[in-house]
This record gives C-alpha cells, structure tokens and sequence, in this order.
C-alpha cells in the first residue's frame, strides 16, 4: 500500500515526512487553479479532504510541519496584470467543522479558552457562508478609493475598477463614517444569472463556467472593466478590516450599521447564544437552501463581542473566534432507468443516464451526464441499477457508483452503441480517443448544422453572408439539409427564402440577395478547398493541399479510394506513400470515401458545382519535374523540410516510403532499410551531392 492511501495513524515518520510534501505540493497546484485561474479541477469536498488530511498528519507530527505548509497559507498570491494591493489587515481564511459534534467542540474551545464559567453566556453571529469571492473596498472620507481581491491574505489584486461596475456597491458613503473604512464582503452571482451567463457563452462559443463562484471571480477577475460590467455581480458585507476608529462593540452592531451605510448585509444572520442554537439555524438555512437565489457552502459562526474577538486573537490562517460549518456535499440514490445517447455538433456520442426523478438537495434531478462510454465500464453502470447521485458544491448532478445490494440477479453490462442513434451510421472510436464519434457527417441531423457552417467557411466554399444563424434558420425551414441545397436554394425557394431571409433579424432584401449572388459566384471551386469543405476528420487544409497536388483531379482521387478500400492495393499503399499522409488519415479519408451516403452527397453536390483540377505550379523545368522523389537518412547541407519544398518547387512529388513508382531516392548518411528497398526495386539512388546538383543548388 502506498503511503497515499494509508491511514493517518498508519504512517511511519518518513512516509508521513513524504506525504506532507505531497500535499503541500497537491494543495498549492489547486490553489493556483481555483484562485487564479477560476478552473478548479477537482470539487470542493476533495479539495477539503486533502487539506483535512494535511491538518490531521501535522497534528501527529508536529515537529515535520513544513515552512510552506497549507496550514498557514491563505489562497494563492495574486494573479500577474493586476495591481497589487497591500491589505493593511490581513484578509484571512476561517477554520472548518464538517458535523455537530465539531460544532459542539468549537463553542466548548471557545469558553475554556475565555475561561467562562457554566452561567457565563456568550453571543455568536450565524451568517450563510456565501459562496463567491472575498475583497476588501477601501473607503476614505466616505468616499470609495480602492477595492481588492484577498490573494494570498497579504496581497490581493487591484479591481477597483471592475468594482465600480457593481450596484450594490456604495460609491460614497452619507452620514458620519470614520476617514478611513474598509468594508469586506463577498462577491457573487445568482444562480440564475449564472444560468443566464452560460447560455450566452455557449451560444458564443465563449468559456463555460462550472459554478456561480467561478462565474464570479472569472467576471470580478477581468482585465478588461467592460465584460465585468455586462456580467451581473453583487455584493454581501460581513466584516471589516482597516478603521480610523472604531464604530462597534459587537460584530452584530456593526452589521447594523453596514445597513444604515447602505451595504447590502445577508437578511438570514442571526444573534445566538447556545450550541443549540446555531445548530438549529444551521439546520434552518441548511433546508432553505435549494430556495435561495445564490449558493452558499455553510454557515459562519463568529463570536459577536469585539473585545472577545480581540482576546481569542488567531491561529496562523484562520481567526479564533470564528468557523465555517460546511454543508456536506448530497447525496441522494435513485434509479438508472435507462441510458440515452445524445449526439452533439461534432459527432460525439455522450451518454446520458435517465434518472428516476429524485431531490438532490432541494433540486430535482432527472439526468445526468456520464461524460463518455470509459466512464461508465470503470463504474460498472448498468440500466436498472439503483446509484448514488451527488451534487457538490456546483450546479451539476454527478453519478457516483451504484448500490450493490441493489443491483438485480440479472442484470447485465451495459453495451455501448456502434450505430449513431441520430442517422444510422457506424460511430467508431479512435484508438486514442475516449468518445465515440458518429461517421455520418452531412447526413447526421445531429451533425448537419455544424458541418454545413464548415462547408460555407472562409476555407472551404467561403460564402458570405451564411453564418452559423443563417445556417440554422435554413436548416430548421428544410430548405437546406445538404451541400448541393444550397445551391438550389434560388430556385426551390427563391422569391420565398428571398423574403424569409429579409425578414431575420440583421437581414434586408439587399442583404439576401446578395448571398444569392456569392452562392452563384461559387459554382466553380479549387479541389483543395473542395476537399476540406467536405469536414472529413483529419483534413484539415494542409492535407487537403496535399492530396490535392498528388491525385490531381477530384477523378483520380476518388477512383483510387475506392480502389484503396482494399487494403491490399497498391493504391492503398501509394497514399500511405504520400509523405504526410499517416494510417489515421489514411482510414478516415478511405471511411468517408466507403460510406454509401457520403457517395450519394457527392454525388448529389457535383450536380451543382465543378471543381477544377489542380494545377500545378509554374516551376523551373528542371530534370526533377514530375518525378517522385524519396528522401532517407539525413541530409547535411539542408533540412528535410527545406529539400522537400525544393524539389515540390521544381515541379516534384516527395513520397513517405519507397515503392515501384518512385523515381529517385535521396540517400543521406545513415540511410537504412529505404535504401535497400530502393536497391532491390531497381530505383535509382542519389547521393546528396547528386541532388543538390539536379535541384539546381550547387
Ligand atoms: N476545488 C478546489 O480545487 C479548491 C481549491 C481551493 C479552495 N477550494 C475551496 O475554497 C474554499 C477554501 O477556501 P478559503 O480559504 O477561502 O476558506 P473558506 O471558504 O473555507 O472560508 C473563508 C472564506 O469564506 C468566505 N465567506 C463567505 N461568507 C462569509 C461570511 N459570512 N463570513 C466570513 N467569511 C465568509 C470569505 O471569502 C472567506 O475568505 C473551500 O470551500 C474549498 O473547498 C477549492
Ligand atoms: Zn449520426
């Protein structure tokens, strides 16, 4: 067993020497995903249970306590293109009990520490633990000056200027307000504007945020002030930091008077004064959860009377006199009812498991995602298993593992589908890919959308005026559902679309008929740029350049896949020859060419356009034109790279391997078994100095 996995008490000192230093280095590369770059990779709950883990080895080892031990840091520092701000008072964490004997425990160490007697009362403060980001807004002579993030609780990052884009935020102060304040709070976004937020950066492709908190520090943390201000934050006040003087006894007066300063001030704190009774407001705002507008991940337990706070003072990150109850993260089981297979834009095959409805903490799931076909072979999910659902923390439900006891006598694996359920067509999984993708292309409803964008790009069939909208719309009409469609647009529906068209928002009749005319003037196309628009996987332009200039004319290229189908033929081999043409691309190119449906397009679409033949070149006449040349071993005057666009330049082909119709073969030092094939195929061999002279260099 790995000292990673063994428990606490187990470790010897050297293994618990190492797993501190595991951890350290664990907890800190999260730090810097979550604080920095608002990507956490792993939830909350495992985040918590590695730190919780690092506190319980120290506390058996105190002596092994690292300098750069996460016990005493806070956060991470800030991020490089903001300003740095020096807090005056440190910006601190707050310490975690996760049950209510922790609780319990709190309140005991709190009144042994004050030395209380059994009558002796002390009032606390429960607030939600709001879950966004905490700054600090500097405020002098009433007056807003400066804002920042916590970084790592010494030094945070200037966002005055995005902070001035939030409502909630006072800009100046009225009344009597001591010269200098700084107010501390939270940052956060609604779950519904989060919702919103997402929606609209899917629909623009932009980044999709995995909870409101990272939506809000991604917004907050924006170097450019006008996305901060199209992305809905707000603000909760608790605490303090610099005063000119003081303004309260108590921590609950002083939330009193942030409402008289107009700050927004949580509406569900409350003054207790008994282990009891934070538990039962915890348990309160605990199942009043699911019904508010913003996520919160606890409840805060502070000890109200200032003079306390200052006597129980701090434990290097976290005050005393203070801690965070989290939420633990819920849990729920229900049954798998079926496993549905959802087919996205780009041909991927995501499982989705069909749950019986049940609540997660206060939401009701129906489904859940199991991200890809791997994923549910390692849980071993199969349809009519009772599982375990888990909401931490964020937004999205995920599926855990199932209930054995649960799980009928006759049950069986679940197998994954090879056949899209959007078209029919045979979904195949690369080797080194985890999805399964659908090989239909143009012909997959699911797919067609996306494809038909790409077959209009700037690199493909370049038309203008069809964006991905105008693709959509005509899509849903029925008007367009393949390439060729496009170009029969005008006729099939031509006064019709004309109007339809004028009429989509951004759209006039000039407008329409102007994208009649560049469909027009796009009736004759280079084969390169005909072959990419096609969206076969892996042909991108460079390939389809290629392949362009080595087959010549869209006949020949076809006549050789299909003749290529078999594995067998020279022609199959002759493109595997083609340098920069590997097996992968080689399967996918033979794959499109062998679906019936994917002939039927082409078919279809060389009605309406021609595609020229590749030209090649004006080159040089030299010796070397329309040979086909291989090179091995390795040159000394010039790169492989540099001779192959010398001798495509002099009008030459470059092959990838030896075979009956090379004509040269380039023999570099250390040239190995190209050079013997040559020899036994009776091709002629050159020596460096050979071609140098026939491509004209020396
Ligand atoms: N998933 C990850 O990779 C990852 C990485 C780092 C941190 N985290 C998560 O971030 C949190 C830990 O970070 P932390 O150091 O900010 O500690 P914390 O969130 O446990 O507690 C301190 C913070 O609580 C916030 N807070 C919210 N409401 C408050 C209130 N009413 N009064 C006082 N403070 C309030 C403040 O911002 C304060 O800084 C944990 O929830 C942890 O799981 C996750
Ligand atoms: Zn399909």
């Amino acid at each position: 067993m790995s000292a990673e996995t063994k428990n606490v008490e187990d470790l010897s000192r050297d293994e618990a020497a190492r797993e501190l230093e595991r951890l350290a280095g664990e907890i800190a590369r999260h730090d810097r995903l979550y604080y920095q770059q608002d990507a956490p990779e792993i939830d909350d709950a495992a985040y918590d249970a590695l730190r919780q883990r690092n506190t319980e080895i120290e506390a058996r080892f105190p002596d092994l306590v690292r300098e750069d031990s996460p016990s005493s840091r806070v956060g991470a520092a800030p991020a490089s293109g903001f300003g740095k701000v020096r807090h005056s008072v440190p910006m601190l964490s707050l310490g975690n009990v996760f049950d209510e004997q922790e609780l319990r425990d709190f309140v005991a160490r709190v009144r042994r520490f004050l030395g209380l007697g059994e009558t002796d009362q002390v009032d606390f403060v429960a607030e939600p633990k709001i879950d966004g980001l905490s700054i600090t807004l500097r405020y002098e002579g009433g007056r807003f000056v400066q804002g920042a993030t916590r970084g790592d609780g010494r030094e945070g990052e200037d966002v005055s200027a995005n902070l001035r884009t939030l409502e909630d935020l006072p800009q100046r102060i009225a009344g009597p307000v001591p010269d200098v304040l700084e107010v501390r709070g939270e940052v956060y976004m609604t779950k519904s504007a989060f919702a919103e937020l997402n929606r609209r950066q899917e629909e623009k492709g932009g980044k999709i945020f995995a909870n409101p908190r990272n939506a809000a520090a991604g917004s907050l943390r924006q170097l450019d002030t006008k996305i901060t201000a199209e992305r809905p934050l707000r603000f909760f006040a608790y605490s303090w930091g610099e005063l000119s003087e003081d303004i309260a006894d108590t921590h609950w007066a002083f939330l009193e008077k942030l409402k008289d300063w107009h700050f927004p001030v949580n509406p569900l704190a409350r003054l207790c004064s008994s282990a009891d009774e934070l538990l039962a407001l915890y348990r309160e705002i605990e199942s009043g959860r699911a019904e508010l507008d913003y996520d919160i991940d606890g409840v805060v337990y502070k000890v109200s009377s200032i003079a306390l706070q200052q006597r129980l003072g701090y434990v290097s990150r976290a005050p005393r006199w203070a801690v965070a109850h989290k939420f633990p993260a819920e849990k729920a089981q229900t049954l798998l009812k079926e496993i549905d297979i959802q087919v996205g834009r780009t041909g991927a095959l995501t499982p989705v498991a069909i749950l019986e409805p049940v609540n997660v903490g206060g939401v009701l799931v129906s489904r859940a995602t199991l991200h890809n076909e791997d994923e549910i072979h390692r849980k071993d999910l199969r349809v009519g298993d009772t599982v375990v659902l888990q909401r931490a923390g964020d937004v999205i439900p995920q599926v855990l593992e199932f209930v054995p006891e649960k799980r009928s006598a006759d049950s069986t694996p679940y197998v994954f589908p090879e056949i899209c359920p959007e078209c029919g067509s045979q979904a195949i999984r690369e080797l080194d890919e985890a999805v399964r993708r659908c090989t239909g292309g143009l012909i997959c409803p699911a797919q067609a959308v996306e494809r038909l964008r790409h077959f209009v790009s700037r690199d493909a069939f370049d038309i203008e005026g069809l964006g991905e909208k105008q693709v959509q719309f005509l899509w849903e009409k029925g008007w367009v559902k393949t390439p060729g469609d496009i170009f029969r647009l005008h006729e099939s529906h031509g006064s019709d679309s004309l109007e339809a068209l004028s009429r989509q928002p951004g759209w006039g009749r000039q407008s329409a008929q102007n994208l009649f005319e560049a469909i027009e003037a796009r009736r004759r196309i280079e084969l390169d740029r005909f072959l990419f628009s096609l969206g076969i996987r892996r042909i991108g332009q460079t390939t389809a350049r290629l392949l362009a200039r080595s087959y010549g004319s869209l006949e020949s290229l076809r006549a050789a896949m299909s003749e290529a189908q078999d594995r067998e033929s020279t022609a199959y081999a002759d493109l595997l020859a083609i340098d920069g043409i590997g097996e992968a691309v080689a399967q996918d190119l033979i794959g499109f060419f062998g679906e019936a449906h994917n002939l039927e397009l082409l078919e279809d679409l060389l009605r309406e356009v021609e595609v020229e033949s590749y030209e090649a070149p004006q080159s040089e006449e030299s010796e070397l034109s329309g040979r086909t040349l291989v090179f091995t071993g390795t040159l000394e005057s010039m790169t492989r790279s540099e001779a192959k666009a010398r001798a495509e330049a002099l009008g030459a082909k470059v092959a990838g391997s030896v075979s009956s119709k090379t004509d040269y073969v380039v023999a570099g030092a250390d040239a190995g078994s190209k050079a013997r094939k040559a020899q036994d195929l009776g091709v002629q061999l050159l020596s460096e100095e050979d071609w140098r002279r026939m491509a004209g260099l020396d």
